[in-house]
């Protein structure tokens, strides 16, 4: 088998760049181990309603299982902070079907896609990465292709024996643990985020709403932590009276919360997405940040591909670093002040803090909301506090 490109994994992020390479009229195949595309999910499947435009993404209610308007968040001791909108600003998909949709779009558009698919090394001959070797169903099989993109998620191996560096140690991700569970009292119009040390150190615990009564329930927590994410969620809902006996799904996973890998391109390899731990460092999201990356990483691929330069490819590398990455880099930052907050502090920012500085903070625009704050008389009155500010200015 021989094709111009072969994508590795068809989460988000591949098959926009099967799709994408495939309009261009190029020959794309799209594989992934999984035997049912999209299932099971390891996602809280929150994403921002841009993301259907700029990607190019139908507004289709198959996956669409709630609009959402906003957001409000929780401190340790209950003050909350709300951000609420009268048009929709996002939704809660049903990934099982997105993603599952996303793959039919890269199939209309031209690609191949094969399930139950698992790569399982690159070919090399000459020292060049020729192809990728899978196996299908069980059988084997040798996939050659100009271009390899490893799109296979967090736990990625395709970019590592492709010889990418993209190590990094268990703290700089999260634990993932969350119930699909029937919940009540939870306004389910809004996400709602629970911060505290106690309540999940380093994260915070979600209600992602699905339906009025069903909900996305998780949390994500260092995972070099003593006790587990699902510890901390038990806990949780103990804590608030939620009943443990309506869970319709249990989904685990791991979120790439610590830094971007930085060798994207590695001659005519590309990483995108959870593979190049291209997540969101304040609240975990990744499928946005993923199709962003795909979209800048199909566009290098069919110039390269157009041009018959594969020296090309590496232009994703820096456009990623040069429109991404210094908001990405600022949004890391903040991250690691916000792991100094004491349950304290998080209650006095949380008083402080308006619905439209959340959403500031949370896309990386927060210098004007830090200013702000470093004249509160009870930030004043803490050097620490200050100390913390001053350093993400
Ligand atoms: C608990 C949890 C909650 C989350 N909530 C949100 C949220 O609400 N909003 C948000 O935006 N993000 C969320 N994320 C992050 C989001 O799920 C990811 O960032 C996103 O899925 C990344 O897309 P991707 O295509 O890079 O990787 P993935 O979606 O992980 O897709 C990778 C694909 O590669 C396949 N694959 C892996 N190895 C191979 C192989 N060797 N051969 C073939 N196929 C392979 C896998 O089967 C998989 O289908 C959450 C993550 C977790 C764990």
């Amino acid at each position: 088998m021989r094709y111009d490109v072969v994508v590795v994994g068809s989460g988000v992020a591949g098959p926009i760049v099967a799709r994408n390479v495939a309009k261009a009229g190029f020959s794309v195949l799209l594989v992934d181990k999984k035997p049912a595309i999209g299932a099971p999910k390891q996602c809280a499947e929150g994403l921002t309603i841009n993301a259907f435009k700029q990607f190019d993404i139908p507004y289709d209610k198959r996956f669409i299982n709630r609009e959402i308007y906003g957001a409000k968040i929780y401190s340790p001791s209950g003050y909350t902070a709300e951000l609420r909108y009268k048009e929709v600003s996002g939704v809660i998909l049903e990934r099982k079907v997105f993603d599952k949709m996303l793959a039919y779009y890269a199939a209309k558009a031209g690609a191949e896609v094969l399930a139950r698919t698992e790569v399982v090394d690159v070919i090399r001959r000459e020292g060049k990465i020729v192809g990728v070797k899978a196996k299908h169903e069980g059988e084997p099989m040798e996939i050659e292709a100009k271009v390899i993109v490893a799109a296979d998620g967090v736990e990625s191996t395709i970019a590592r024996k492709a010889g990418i560096d993209t190590y990094a140690p268990p703290h700089e991700f999260d634990s993932g643990y969350e119930y699909e569970m029937i919940i009540e009292g939870f306004d389910p119009d809004l996400i709602h985020l629970f911060f505290g040390n106690e309540v999940a150190p380093r994260g915070y615990v979600w209600v992602f709403p699905k339906d009025e009564d069903r909900a996305n329930v998780g949390i994500g927590i260092n995972s070099d932590n003593e006790k587990t994410a699902k510890y901390y969620l038990d806990k949780w809902l103990k804590e608030n009276n939620i009943p443990r006996n309506k869970i319709l799904e249990v989904n685990v996973g791991l979120i790439p919360v610590g830094g971007f890998v930085k060798e994207l391109v590695k001659e005519n390899v590309l990483v995108v997405g959870d593979a190049a731990r291209q997540v969101n460092p304040i609240h975990g999201g990744g499928m946005a940040e993923a199709m962003k990356a795909s979209t800048i990483a199909s566009k290098w691929i069919i110039k390269a591909l157009e041009e018959e330069n594969l020296e090309l490819l590496k232009n994703y590398k820096e456009e990623w670093w040069k429109t991404e990455g210094p908001r990405m880099e600022k949004l890391l930052r903040l991250r690691r002040a916000m792991e100094k907050l004491t349950d304290e502090d998080l209650d006095v920012f949380v008083q402080l803090v308006s619905g439209t500085d959340l959403e500031k903070i949370a896309g990386g625009n927060y210098i004007e909301v830090v200013k702000a704050l470093m004249k509160h008389p009870k930030v004043l009155m803490s050097r620490r506090r200050l100390e913390i500010l001053k350093a993400l200015l």
